[in-house]
């Protein structure tokens, strides 16, 4: 085992799976996030990023390899044993209860351990004053951004080293997905290791620490997210040519990403 590895919170080997028998997706993936990281899973449309996350979670069939957490081999179980022995997983989509209230979808998030609601939901609204202002409020009414606040929030009432988020930003304004990755950085600066799949690759990697490329199932690219942006290989396949690069440079200097 490598030092690395033995420092790893997650650390995913060779993962083969797929939601069929005989058709795999994931075709050999690795992936590693240690203490601290925001790490960026970004590629191609169908590459299998959202598939790996959930691979990750116990919500799709692995055929071979190994998801390891805090050195303890975790591949294949269920998600709700998943989230006690500290993964926390937040989909893309129908990811908060829209007939229960904001506190309710957190004490969802909690159920297995009732007696640490308060001080979880002290954390979570500390982090998002919002759900706080807004506890009695069904949270389908609320907007896009919001219930994404209320998806994470339940994510981060069991205490998850690890976070895994599935295309936090899909669907949201750029304003209000400017404001998710502020978020996402918050709760990584906060102490919790973050994975985050993104189809807004720019982004994804001017907050992450380090992250992935996906392709066809598989490890493409691997480095920190400045590594990565000024790739010529990563920004001509995944990122647009070098010329919209520069550009999108200059506007993002007049908007910079949060700082860390
Ligand atoms: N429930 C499912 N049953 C069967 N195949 C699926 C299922 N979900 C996804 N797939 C297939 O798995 C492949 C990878 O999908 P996945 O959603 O992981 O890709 P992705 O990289 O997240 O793509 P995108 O950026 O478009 O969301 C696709 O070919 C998709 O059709």
């Amino acid at each position: 085992m490598s030092v690395e590895t033995e420092v790893a919170v997650v650390s995913v080997t060779d993962l083969v799976a797929g939601y069929l028998p005989g058709v795999n997706i994931l075709n050999g993936c690795n992936l590693e996030a240690r203490p601290g990281e925001l790490i960026g899973i970004i590629g191609p449309n169908g590459a299998g990023k959202s598939t790996l996350l959930k691979a990750m979670f116990g919500l799709v069939k692995v055929h071979s390899g190994r998801v390891v957490v805090h050195g303890a081999d975790l591949t294949g179980l269920k998600a709700n044993k998943l989230v006690s022995r500290g993964l926390g997983f937040v989909p893309q989509n129908d990811n908060v209860f829209p007939t229960l209230s904001v506190q309710e979808n957190l004490e969802m998030g909690i159920f297995q351990r009732p007696k640490d609601f308060a001080s979880r939901f002290e954390f979570v609204t500390s982090l998002f004053p919002e759900l706080g202002k807004r506890r009695g409020q069904r949270a389908g009414s609320l907007s896009g951004g919001e219930r994404q606040m209320v998806a994470m929030g339940r994510a981060l009432m069991m205490e998850p080293a690890v976070l895994l988020l599935d295309e936090p930003s899909a669907g949201l304004s750029p304003v209000r997905q400017d404001e998710t990755f502020l978020r996402v950085h918050e709760i990584n600066r906060a102490g919790v290791c973050v994975i985050m799949v993104e189809q807004n690759a720019r982004r994804c990697l001017q907050i992450c620490d380090r992250a992935y490329v996906l392709d066809q199932g598989r490890n493409a690219h691997t480095g920190t997210g400045r590594e990565l942006l000024h790739d010529p290989k990563v920004i001509q396949l995944y990122l647009g040519n070098l010329a919209e690069t520069v550009e999108r440079e200059e506007a993002d200097r007049e908007t910079p990403p949060p700082s860390g």
